[in-house]
């Protein structure tokens, strides 16, 4: 029999979700536990879950030192800046990354002790009566008792049958740790991570070809961001092939073969040295729940929770990656921090409807709320206002001029609806669309408030201004 401890809440997680749900709970005065099994490349426990190990945080240091390296060759000669050739160090920028990573998962173990919340460091599984038993890394088990029970799991990358993961064949975690560039790179998906990580490898000189299964390109964003990116990407060399059924791998000596039917339904194949497999991510939810917890699991894998997270079983609750909604880490910061207050007896609350989504390309791409093709779709009449970074002083002395920024805003009651952006930092202008919508904020709003020029976001003003054709730096 294991030795049994007592909590108010207890944490499986500590990824963003975990993490924020247990820092809360914390300092709403709740004795408070988080578990997390994962370790570090160094073989120690390290907390921060996908995002801070082998996700958002590595990605977008690679994406910054491999954009610094492109605009040498690219940006610097239009400034009038001149050297010899380029180079890249490809083991010191990783182990720039790897430092930025130890620095931020150490920050979460001392936010830990700040806060009085105590870590366990290996598997958590969930078991009936609010219990979780702990499997640690030195083979002890101890369990764990606690009026609530937080799920924040996470998400693994989903493996294809015909492409399994290997030396050659990766996932995120493999491509954040290549040691040199490989010459060709295939990627199979053209979501975030397949363009986010296949832009890393292009900017440091490999050859790359992003096979995508639908005929659309982006299909979750608006139509003519979609249309923006693709052709920036196109002309910085990324090889994005629309509508390919892929059937198969087989790793050669000479690379790895990828076997795919075209959109015409023409048979191809690409050799390439690396693969990244970038198709999505599923709940790890795997061995999560021992029998009779009576939490439900869907047929993806994912919690079943209701609109404030809870699973229906008294004190049981599960938050970020491993339940429905988007897989973003600010997602899960917010649900976990509800959850927390919500347990607590606060009104903890999230709104779905102005989670932002960015993609860390060059351009950037960002959005809130919704597409014009989901209005049209839904019969909300409304009004669309476009500006182009063209036409704004910064971004154009920046040599950064691609892009727009459009706000979507109610056609009777000027409420804004939605906000989409293409170009440069729109990763930060899309708040404004963010604060603006919390707020019930209206195009006409927007227009009236008084933006720094010169500055990116006069793009944000001047689009809310042509929303009723009042633009004054372009025709309306
Ligand atoms: N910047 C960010 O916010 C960020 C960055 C990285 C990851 N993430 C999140 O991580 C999750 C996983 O990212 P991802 O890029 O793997 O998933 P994704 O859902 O963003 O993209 C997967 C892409 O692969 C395509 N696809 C699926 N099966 C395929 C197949 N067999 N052949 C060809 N194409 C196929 C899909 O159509 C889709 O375009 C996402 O939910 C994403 O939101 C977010």
């Amino acid at each position: 029999m294991s030795e049994q401890q007592q909590f108010d809440v207890v944490v499986i997680g500590a990824g963003p979700a975990g993490y924020h749900a247990a820092i809360r709970a914390a300092q709403l005065g709740l004795k408070t536990a988080c578990i997390d099994a994962a370790l570090g490349k160094d073989g120690k426990p390290a907390l921060g879950g996908t995002c801070l190990r082998v996700g958002c945080i590595p990605s977008k240091a690679l994406l910054d030192s491999s954009r610094q390296f492109w605009n040498m060759g690219h940006l610097f000669d239009q400034h009038g800046i001149s050297f010899d050739k380029p180079a890249i160090d490809v083991k010191k920028m990783v182990a720039r990354k790897d430092g930025i990573v130890k620095q931020f998962t150490g920050g979460i173990a001392a936010l830990f002790k700040a806060n009085k919340v105590t870590p366990f460091y290996g598997f958590g599984q969930l078991q009936p009566g609010n219990v979780v038993k702990v499997k640690q890394h030195d083979g002890s088990e101890v369990e764990l008792k606690a009026a609530n029970v937080i799920i924040a799991a996470g998400s693994d990358s989903i493996e294809l049958p015909f492409a399994k993961f290997g030396e050659h064949i990766i996932d995120n975690v493999g491509a954040l740790d290549l040691q040199d560039v490989p010459k060709r790179l295939g990627v199979i998906g053209a979501g975030v991570i397949g363009l986010e990580l296949g832009s890393v490898w292009n900017r440091l000189g490999s050859q790359v070809t992003i096979l995508e299964g639908l005929p659309n390109f982006l299909a979750a964003a608006d139509a003519e961001v979609g249309k923006v990116a693709a052709r920036e990407f196109k002309k910085q060399g990324l090889d994005i092939k629309l509508g390919c059924k892929v059937s198969g791998t087989e790793v050669k000596k000479d690379g790895v073969h990828v076997a795919y039917t075209d959109d015409k339904g023409a048979a191809q194949e690409i050799v390439v040295d690396k693969l990244l497999v970038a198709v999505g991510r599923r709940a790890a939810t795997k061995g999560l729940l021992a029998d009779g917890t009576g939490v439900q699991l869907n047929e993806r894998g994912q919690v079943v929770v209701d609109e404030h997270c809870h699973t229906g079983v008294d004190g049981v609750w599960a938050v970020g990656d491993c339940v429905r909604g988007p897989m973003l880490a600010h997602k899960g910061f917010e649900e976990g921090i509800a959850v927390a207050e919500l347990i607590a007896g606060l009104p903890g609350h999230v709104n779905f409807d102005t989670i932002p989504w960015v993609i860390y390309t060059e351009p950037e791409i960002a959005w809130v709320g919704k597409t014009e093709e989901q209005l049209k779709a839904e019969g909300i009449p409304y009004k669309a206002g476009s500006f182009p970074f063209a036409a704004v002083g910064r971004a154009v002395a920046m040599a950064e001029p691609a892009g727009f920024v459009k706000v979507l805003a109610h056609a009777e009651t000027d409420t804004i609806l939605g906000m989409h952006l293409v170009g440069a930092n729109v990763s930060e202008l899309v708040h404004e669309g963010v604060l603006a919508m919390e707020f019930k904020g209206s195009a006409d709003d927007l227009a009236r408030i008084c933006h720094a020029h010169p500055s990116l976001s006069e793009a944000v003003h001047d689009a809310a201004m042509a929303v009723h054709k009042r633009s004054i730096h372009k025709a309306n």
